[in-house]
């Protein structure tokens, strides 16, 4: 356990609107979230939940205008919302830096590789030519790009959508960062490679402390590498935990059923049966209400329920939490068989 200090990132009713020809737009509606140094949190939720725009947030990578962000990201001590353009670029730059979905639109086709992963060290660093080069290759080498040094000068469409992945990774550690946020960074990837880059992020953690985000509606990988989970579902966040508590005793429906979409597992197809509400037009009550089977008239009035700590660090946003209601009513029967592990003593 981390001892009683603040955490390295901390989000506190984060809320991102974008401006559209159908009205405003809200993507992410007062989120909370922390991370700590060493620690990876995982964003989930269905596509269009609001988790690239979330994280995108923090370091106001979204474009204002049409965005507007509120609410406050103290990254060490520092408010980010209200940090200058100029400090913003230095602190991508060097302190949290992001890996995207999408290598291919992420990167500079026009200049090599290496170029790109030394351009970031000479600009916020003292570094000279040699030295960046250097840390580069070595780097390369790390993420497992074979003849990191012959490959240096190569351009990227000269490596294949794995490797650029990995150039992606080597590009976003090269200034030793604090917190990394990574979007979805092995979706596009096969299995093996997946894999491969999910147990380098876990090694580069562990030798540099690194808190990270990673957002993926991928709950398998979730399974590998989370210590906390955030659920998000259109733009709020529904439940929140440990990973082991919220994958072995889920509380919001929308998690259980979430969990149910595992692939391998009977519902995995098709996914939850409906789709998101309007982000222009939420409805009131629980976002997730239109589409629960647990639903009664309270979950549709009103706004989000309130969250409720369900067991120490665990809390879920439904209304069977709140007082009156019986909560077993929604309590999950995850299956004994599959998840005999023993609970710890937490
Ligand atoms: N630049 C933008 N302008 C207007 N609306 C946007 C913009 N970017 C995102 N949105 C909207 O914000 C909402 C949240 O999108 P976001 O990309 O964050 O979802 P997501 O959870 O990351 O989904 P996915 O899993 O598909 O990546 C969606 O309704 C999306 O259409
Ligand atoms: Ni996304």
């Amino acid at each position: 356990m981390t001892p009683d200090t603040d955490p390295l990132l901390e989000v506190a009713n984060l809320r991102t609107t974008f401006d559209t020809d159908g009205g405003e737009l809200v993507a992410v509606d007062g989120i909370d979230f922390s991370i700590d140094a060493g620690e990876t949190v995982c964003i989930v939720g269905e596509s269009g939940s609001g988790k690239t725009v979330a994280t995108e947030s923090i370091t106001r990578l979204v474009k204002s205008p049409p965005a507007t962000v509120t609410g406050s990201v103290r990254f060490d001590g520092e408010d980010l919302l209200e940090a200058s353009e100029e400090r913003l670029r230095e602190i991508r730059g060097y302190n949290i830096a992001h890996i995207f979905q999408n290598p291919q639109e992420a990167m500079n086709h026009c200049y090599s590789v290496g170029w790109q992963i030394t351009e970031a060290l000479t600009i916020h660093t003292d570094a000279s030519q040699e030295e960046a080069r250097a840390k580069a290759i070595d780097l390369l080498d790390r993420v497992g790009i074979a003849n990191a040094s012959s490959r240096f000068d190569d351009y990227p469409h000269e490596f294949s959508g794995g490797q650029k992945q990995r150039v992606m990774i080597a590009m976003a550690l090269v200034g030793d960062p604090d917190l990394l946020i990574a979007d979805e960074p092995t979706t596009a990837l096969d299995v093996t490679v997946q894999g491969q880059i999910l147990k380098l992020l876990d090694d580069l953690q562990e030798e540099f402390d690194m808190g990270i985000l990673f957002v993926t509606h991928d709950l398998g990988v979730v399974a590998q590498i989370a210590d906390r989970i955030v659920v998000m579902y259109a733009g709020k966040v529904m439940e929140r935990g440990d990973v082991y508590d919220v994958f072995d005793r889920p509380a919001h429906p929308y998690t259980q059923q979430l969990l149910e979409c595992l692939p391998g597992t009977s519902d995995s197809i098709g996914g939850i049966p409906g789709s998101l509400p309007s982000p222009t037009d939420p409805p009131d009550g629980c976002r997730f209400a239109p589409r629960c089977e647990h639903a009664v008239a309270d979950c549709e009035a009103g706004g989000q329920p309130r969250e409720v700590e369900v067991r120490p660090g665990q809390a879920v946003s439904c209304v069977y939490y709140q007082s009156g209601y019986d909560a077993s009513v929604v309590e999950a029967d995850t299956g004994d068989a599959e998840t005999s592990r023993g609970v710890g003593d937490d």
